[in-house]
């Protein structure tokens, strides 16, 4: 599968740029164009009435886009932007704003996720963080697993001293139904190396909670 289909270029593409409608994408819409309006019977709505024509086919660009994190190589992206350089403090990138769809109700879930690394020789290009977090985010997930995937890419591609990832998330699948805890927010957290340690782990904490202005 080839990197070019999906891109951030606005030119030729469709949904914000993200999916480029060539023939393989083409083929998954049109599949779940075809499952969509079954969907829409099944529920007991008219797929034929003017408001709901075109959207099998909306609901499937949507879910491509929210999905397209499997199309992507978080590795490749850090190692794009990985550069030499003699700093070995904390370098901290806070209120990263995730969306992702829970695996067990597809239904979403969002909020901050907040990530640190302390160099070990080379640093990584800024963006690159909230960059990784939306590889693993943009998939169907649980709030750990995406946790720990972003703490072991982070980890496996920078070979820093230590990575630190928080994560703070709404799961509409506990407040839009199921139990229907309107203000519950989950934390979920995953250290590696000087992390494990309480006075490095403490830093991180008081870093990301504190306010800018
Ligand atoms: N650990 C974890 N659980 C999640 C996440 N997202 C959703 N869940 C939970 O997945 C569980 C699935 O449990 P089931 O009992 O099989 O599903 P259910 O009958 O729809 O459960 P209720 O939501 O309690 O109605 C629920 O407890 C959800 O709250 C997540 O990111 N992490
Ligand atoms: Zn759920």
């Amino acid at each position: 599968m080839s990197d070019s289909q999906f891109s951030q270029d606005t030119d030729d593409d469709d949904f914000g740029g993200y999916i480029k409608i060539d023939r393989y994408n083409q083929d998954r819409i049109d599949s779940l164009k075809d499952n969509y309006r079954n969907v829409l019977k099944q529920l007991g709505e008219d797929a034929a009435r003017e408001g709901l024509l075109k959207t099998p086919e909306r609901v499937a660009k949507a879910m491509l886009y929210l999905t397209h994190g499997y199309e992507l190589n978080a590795e490749e992206i850090l190692n794009s932007a990985k550069f030499r350089e003699d700093y070995s403090q904390m370098v901290v990138v806070k209120d990263i704003e995730v969306y992702s769809m829970c695996e067990h109700h597809m239904l979403p879930f969002f909020g901050k996720a907040h990530v640190a690394y302390i160099p070990n020789g080379h640093v990584v290009g800024l963006s690159k963080i909230p960059r990784v977090v939306d590889v693993f985010a943009r998939r169907l997930q649980v709030q750990e697993r995406l946790t720990n995937e972003i703490r072991d890419c982070i980890q496996q591609t920078l070979n820093p001293v230590g990575v630190g990832v928080v994560i703070e998330c709404r799961h509409l699948c506990m407040s839009m139904r199921g139990v229907q805890k309107q203000n519950s927010v989950t934390t979920t957290s995953a250290f590696t190396g000087e992390f494990l340690k309480e006075k490095t782990r403490t830093e991180f904490l008081n870093l990301i909670s504190s306010k800018l202005s």
